[in-house]
């Protein structure tokens, strides 16, 4: 990958740029200054959700930008209260409405069903996600995918699905790497985006990570989004000011060592999603 434009080809063909802009707590202001402020920084691939709040500020910037609607790739996701046949179909009617445009490039299910308290989860994950392989069949999306799936929710749908999964988004950054959910998906032609590439600023003030960084010469979040690009990973992160906008793209000029990447991966593990059985159990607090 050359630059955040060069594209990953998913498992039906669409191209999936190599990086993106997260826009969950990017209109905090709740206006659409911030998504216009990252189009102008370059970006063109924008990750929202329902349940970001964020999908009406996005469709603002990008009329503001008078910057073509193909030019831009927009993923976003059904929510955890979106889940179910019908109310899926009904959740894409009304991010269409919200994103004012009348196809998504990229549409997810934001979480799979959690197995306690829900007997039923795996034909509620199916029913689901039959929603989704209906909107893609008519063409309203160009490539449907999940994120926050584990092997085993993915395997459940990959029994009698009639489109695979192109895409699982799940959380990853140096400490916390979830290896057994990337190679999984990564044998099976499932291309994996990084939620939280940065760990959210956690992973700022680490001292291992701010030595090699320095030998580098780049700042610690820079060295997280080269590491999610050299692992074959999408990351989205997410800023509020232009200078850390541009930064976090200026992620191509530099090359991680094998030995380097190796020390990335083995960091111990400590996430913000912390179900993960393979990515350790230690949950970060919300703040
Ligand atoms: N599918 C899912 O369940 C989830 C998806 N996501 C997606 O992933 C995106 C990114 O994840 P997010 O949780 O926001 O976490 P990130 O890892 O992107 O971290 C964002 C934080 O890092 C700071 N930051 C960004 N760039 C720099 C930099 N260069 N130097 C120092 N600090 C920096 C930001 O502050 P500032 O704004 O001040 O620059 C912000 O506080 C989300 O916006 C969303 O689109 C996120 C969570 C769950
Ligand atoms: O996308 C998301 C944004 O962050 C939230 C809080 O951590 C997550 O729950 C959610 O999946």
């Amino acid at each position: 990958m050359k630059n955040m434009y060069d594209c990953y080809t998913l498992n039906n063909g669409v191209k999936n740029p190599c990086l993106g802009y997260g826009t969950y707590k990017a209109a905090d202001g709740k206006s659409a200054d911030i998504i216009q402020m990252a189009i102008e920084a370059g970006y063109r691939y924008f990750d929202t959700a329902s349940f970001y709040g964020t999908e009406e500020y996005l469709a603002e910037a990008i009329r503001r930008s008078g910057v073509p609607r193909e030019e831009f790739f927009i993923t976003s996701k059904a929510w955890k209260t979106q889940m179910g046949y019908e109310n899926v179909k009904e959740a894409f009617r009304q991010s269409l409405e919200a994103l004012k445009t009348d196809y998504l490039d990229l549409y997810l299910i934001h979480w799979p069903l959690p197995e306690e308290g829900y007997s039923n989860w795996k034909q509620l994950d199916k029913e689901t996600w039959r929603g989704l392989e209906e909107l893609y069949e008519e063409g309203k999306v160009k490539a449907i995918g999940v994120s926050n799936f584990l092997p085993h929710h993915i395997e459940n749908l990959l029994e009698d699905c009639r489109v695979r999964p192109a895409v699982d988004q799940i959380e990853f950054h140096p400490g916390y790497t979830q290896e057994m959910t990337v190679r999984y998906c990564q044998e099976k032609d499932i291309l994996v985006q990084a939620w939280s590439p940065i760990g959210r600023r956690a992973l700022l003030d680490n001292e291992m990570l701010q030595e090699m960084a320095g030998q580098y010469g780049v700042s610690v979040a820079q060295l997280c989004i080269r590491y999610a690009i050299q692992r074959g990973i999408v990351p989205l992160p997410k800023s509020s000011a232009m200078e850390r906008m541009k930064q976090n793209q200026d992620v191509f000029g530099f090359e991680i060592t094998e030995e380097d990447m190796y020390r990335l991966g083995t960091m111990p593990q400590t996430g913000w999603s912390g179900l993960h059985p393979d990515a350790g159990s230690v949950r970060r607090p919300e703040k």
